[in-house]
């Protein structure tokens, strides 16, 4: 058995485009358990930090230590977007695809994929054309093909940014059902309510800076910047 990826130390990581930091200086270490919540402004950088988590930007200074080599840790991780990527072809399919990526003959995939339909209740769906879903029912089948390879780390970019709140609370439930059974999850949100009710931890960025790291409960009731005051207070922050 190979260990876990984590913790994961991030150092002076540094992420540049056309001139400007999206990243700046960043340096956090995160520990094997939990929820993290990825905060701030519009363009804080919580999309770029995730991704370079998961080693699709390349850094311009600074690295990311893992606690095991590069090809092991990328296996681990699984990416949810914002606007999920959908494959043309029917909903089961989509789910059981990175089975068979892996080798998993595709009776099995298919059957794991049904198995996972059901848990995010979307079993009647499973024969439907994946472009025919609605927002919701495409984040859940973006969560169950991402956790249908049981992912140590799961990554989420705003997942319910478009959804309604009968929708986002199911993926929420998803999301604490996943990392009870194990898998540590890192998202990025907007939404204060929802860093409320899933957070341990709490990443704050602001123009590409880390601002705080904090156990969500400190975070919450006592920031320590005038920025993260300030956004939490639903003021606009500079
Ligand atoms: N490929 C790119 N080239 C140049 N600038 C970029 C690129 N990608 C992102 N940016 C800019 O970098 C900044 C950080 O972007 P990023 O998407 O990481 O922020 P964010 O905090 O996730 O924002 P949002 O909440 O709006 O999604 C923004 O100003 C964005 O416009």
């Amino acid at each position: 058995m190979v260990g876990s990826i984590f913790p994961v130390e991030i150092a002076d990581v540094t992420v540049r485009k056309r001139g400007q930091a999206l990243l700046d200086g960043i340096s956090l270490s995160l520990a094997p358990q939990g929820i993290t919540i990825v905060m701030g402004p519009n363009g804080a950088g919580k999309s770029t930090l995730l991704k370079a988590l998961h080693g699709m930007e390349r850094l311009n200074g600074g690295h990311i230590q893992w606690s095991q080599p590069k090809s092991v840790t990328q296996k681990r991780q699984a990416f949810v977007f914002q606007t999920p990527i959908l494959m043309r072809r029917p909903v089961i399919d989509n789910v059981a695809y990175p089975l068979t990526l892996r080798g998993v003959s595709s009776a099995e995939a298919r059957e794991k994929a049904r198995q996972w339909l059901e848990r995010v209740k979307l079993g009647p769906a499973a024969h439907q054309h994946a472009a025919e879903l609605s927002g919701g029912e495409r984040q859940k089948m973006a969560l169950a093909r991402a956790l249908i390879g049981e992912p140590e780390l799961l990554f989420l970019d705003e997942p319910c940014a478009n959804l309604d709140g009968r929708a986002t609370r199911e993926i929420e439930e998803l999301l604490l059902v996943a990392n009870a059974d194990g898998t540590r999850i890192i998202m990025a949100t907007h939404d204060m309510g929802q860093a409320r009710r899933l957070a341990d931890d709490v990443v704050f960025l602001n123009k590409a800076k880390l601002l705080e790291h904090a156990d969500a409960q400190a975070f919450f009731e006592s920031p320590t910047t005038p920025q993260a005051q300030a956004f939490l207070k639903g003021e606009i922050v500079e």
